[in-house]
């Protein structure tokens, strides 16, 4: 079996590594799963050859997942993988922005040329001192995998760590010091901090979370960093909050061209996962996954789907993305007992709206039987895509 497989933007080679002689890499424009970071798929028909889409990378938002759901497609990320690269990267904006590094570099570069530098030097470096982080309070928003380092790491600069996220993981939780303090308010994190870094994914329900309302709730010259996405901040709120002095300073990874020009602004180039171990990391997960979902079927990391874990160890398997819907089961099994194929394992989970069904069947399937399975498979109403699996071992 020959897997093609289409990439976009640069991914690390040590995940294409792993993708075998079995797959074919951008030779197909019908390929079977897409690999890719934060290529808009928004604007282009995604063929119905794709099966699965992997993001090497947390966020989800170039992906239309609803769209994808609908066509049986399984959408992939890889959580944590990029973590420590993007708190390392928020660590040192927090230092820097603190110490007005950004300002005071562009200055010195500035008197190249000139005489005296020295004496220019310690004549003007009063207009950079900064403030020592140790001692003030951050406020994290969104303790996954990127905020919960974060928050960690600032108690061990001496900061006083503040947190929200209503909706944290167990997993997550288990990781976090007892001394982040957590608040069930937002406000009253935006209230008390003198940093606030933001680390939730963007989403309809999170676009322009931070608006007027929350501006206006902040103290006066509070740094506010945004690692995460540029539209989770309502701009024309975010001018007049650095106009007043609110913001007294904003540094994001996502600059676009309303923020140019503003002052106090410190835009870098989405650079936040950008590290050979933080590329390496996102790509050998991405492509682990998808490797395991096309030639077994089980799913890790999903984003519209469970886990799904079952090893195939018989001659055959059926993989059945269908609707969260009564009676599936029974249609599948009644369908198979038709035909006389016995069935050796079953694993069926459900995400909302939607599940997913492994049946592992004693037969082995030539095309013809398998072609023929799959055709009354998709005709039951509420299945979305099935896929007959042929174990390589039998
Ligand atoms: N700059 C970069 O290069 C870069 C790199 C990685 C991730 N990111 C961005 O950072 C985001 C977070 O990454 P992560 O790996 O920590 O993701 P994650 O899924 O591990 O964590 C996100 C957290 O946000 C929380 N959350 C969701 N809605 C919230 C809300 N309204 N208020 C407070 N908390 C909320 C969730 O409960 C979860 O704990 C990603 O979605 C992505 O957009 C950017
Ligand atoms: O691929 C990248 O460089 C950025 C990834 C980042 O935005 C993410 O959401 O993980």
């Amino acid at each position: 079996m020959t897997y093609q497989i289409q990439t976009y933007n640069k991914i690390a080679d040590a995940g294409l590594q792993l993708l075998d002689e079995q797959y074919k890499i951008n030779e197909s424009n019908e390929p079977d799963a897409i690999l890719l970071r934060s290529h808009k798929l928004h604007d282009q028909p995604i063929p119905n050859s794709v099966q699965a889409i992997a993001r090497a990378g947390a966020g989800t938002n170039n992906i239309p997942i609803d769209q994808c759901s609908e066509k049986g497609v399984v959408v992939f990320n890889t959580p944590g993988a990029n973590a420590n690269a993007v708190k390392e990267l928020v660590i040192s904006c927090l230092i820097a922005s603190s110490r007005n590094l950004f300002r005071a570099v562009q200055w010195t570069h500035s008197l190249k040329g000139e005489t005296d530098i020295s004496e220019k030097v310690e004549a003007n470096k009063k207009a950079f001192i900064g403030h020592e982080v140790a001692g003030k309070k951050l406020g994290v928003i969104g303790l996954g995998n990127i905020g919960s380092v974060v928050a960690n790491d600032a108690l061990a600069l001496d900061m006083e760590v503040m947190a929200y996220d209503p909706f944290v993981s167990v997993d997550v939780a288990w990781t976090i010091s007892r001394s982040v303090k957590r608040v069930h308010q937002l406000e009253e994190l935006l209230s008390q901090c003198d940093f606030i870094t933001i680390h939730v994914p963007l989403s309809p329900k999170t676009t322009g979370i931070i608006d007027a309302k929350a501006f206006k709730a902040m103290k006066k010259g509070i740094h506010f960093i945004n690692f995460a996405r540029g539209e989770l901040v309502d701009h024309a709120a975010l001018k007049e909050a650095l106009q007043d002095g609110t913001v007294g300073k904003y540094i994001t990874d996502f600059p676009s061209d309303d923020i140019f020009g503003m002052e106090n602004v410190v835009a870098t180039p989405h650079l936040g996962a950008s590290t050979t171990e933080s590329e390496e990391n996102c790509a050998i997960m991405a492509a682990r996954q998808l490797k395991n979902y096309l030639e077994t079927g089980n799913i890790k990391n999903a984003v519209n789907l469970p886990n799904v874990s079952l090893p195939l160890t018989s001659p055959g398997r059926l993989t059945i993305m269908h609707r969260n819907i009564p009676n599936m089961l029974g249609q599948f099994s009644q369908l198979l007992a038709e035909r006389n194929f016995n069935i050796a394992d079953m694993l069926n989970r459900s995400r909302g709206e939607f599940a997913y069904t492994l049946i592992d069947i004693d037969n082995k399937l030539n095309d013809e039987e398998a072609a023929d399975i799959m055709e009354r498979l998709q005709k039951i109403e509420g299945v979305i895509r099935a896929r007959h699996i042929a174990n390589g071992w039998h």
